[in-house]
């Protein structure tokens, strides 16, 4: 299995969770979800990203059918669409067939994503829901610790890529501790590119802590980003903002 190629330049795929949080705090479907999608692939997004939970806390369906007529006038984007298999994100993977599902292991009304799959426990029942993936054309990642050990068996069970749970990173980030993280980070990436495994990267990645981690974990494919995104976006705008996240991630590629 021939690795995949390591990127030009580290794709950014904006994740607007956070804009329906706000969107739903009224019944006057303002700020749009849409147009902050439009406004940030208009940016330079590579792609956008949406985590559609069950308790429909903030993304709903309709964001993602919105979402993915708006991105049929861009061709070359991508769409990604995270959330449990074992829970609704299947039905979205059929009914639009996103360039890449996310397989994230969150319980239904958990606070936020906080962990990998344990896949000695879940391997088996992963298996034949990305292989359904694979046959509507839709590209799988699996949210995972940033464990080396871990990397073969995602390969095994047919993932193209994982991406790596990024918060303790983030923690741990300008503070004493943070070269022995990252050093697990560059690892895992390294584990999973040496199984064939692609490498996404998110949770808490900012216009802080994100170019440090693009230098030392190689090769990463696409990083999404929302909450310190849309945060940045209410005080810069949507425009500044991706404009901001691209430079860090060229301050990183161009050198
Ligand atoms: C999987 C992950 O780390 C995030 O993409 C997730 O979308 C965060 O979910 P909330 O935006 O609901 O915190
Ligand atoms: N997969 C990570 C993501 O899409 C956004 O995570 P965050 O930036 O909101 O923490």
């Amino acid at each position: 299995m021939t690795p995949p190629a390591f990127p030009a330049r580290t794709a950014l795929s904006a994740n607007v969770n956070k804009v329906a949080l706000l969107r739903n705090t009224r019944h006057l479907g303002i700020p749009s979800v849409t147009r902050a999608a439009a406004l940030c692939l208009q940016a330079g997004a590579a792609g956008i990203t949406v985590h559609p939970r069950p308790d429909a806390r903030h993304i709903r369906a309709d964001d993602v059918y919105e979402i993915a007529d708006l991105l049929q006038a861009w061709p070359g984007r991508e769409f990604n669409i995270e959330g449990n298999p074992f829970h609704n994100l299947m039905d979205f993977v059929r009914a639009v067939r996103p360039q890449q599902a996310t397989f994230v292991p969150d319980g239904e009304g958990q606070f936020t994503s906080d962990h990998g799959w344990n896949l000695a426990a879940d391997a088996a029942r992963l298996a034949p829901l990305v292989a359904e993936c694979h046959a509507l054309g839709v590209r799988v990642s699996l949210f995972m610790d940033a464990d080396p050990d871990a990397m073969p068996a995602a390969r095994a069970l047919g993932a193209d890529r994982v991406e790596l749970y990024t918060e303790p990173y983030a923690a741990a980030w300008g503070r004493p501790g943070q070269p022995e993280v990252l050093a697990r980070f560059t690892a895992a990436a390294r584990a999973a590119q040496d199984s064939g495994l692609g490498v996404n990267a998110g949770h808490d990645l900012n216009r802080d802590n994100l170019a440090d981690f693009l230098r030392a974990v190689p090769g990463v494919l696409e990083v999404s980003i929302g909450h310190a995104l849309i945060a940045d976006a209410l005080e810069l705008g949507y425009e500044a903002a991706v404009k901001d996240y691209l430079r860090c991630i060229d301050a990183v590629h161009l050198l």
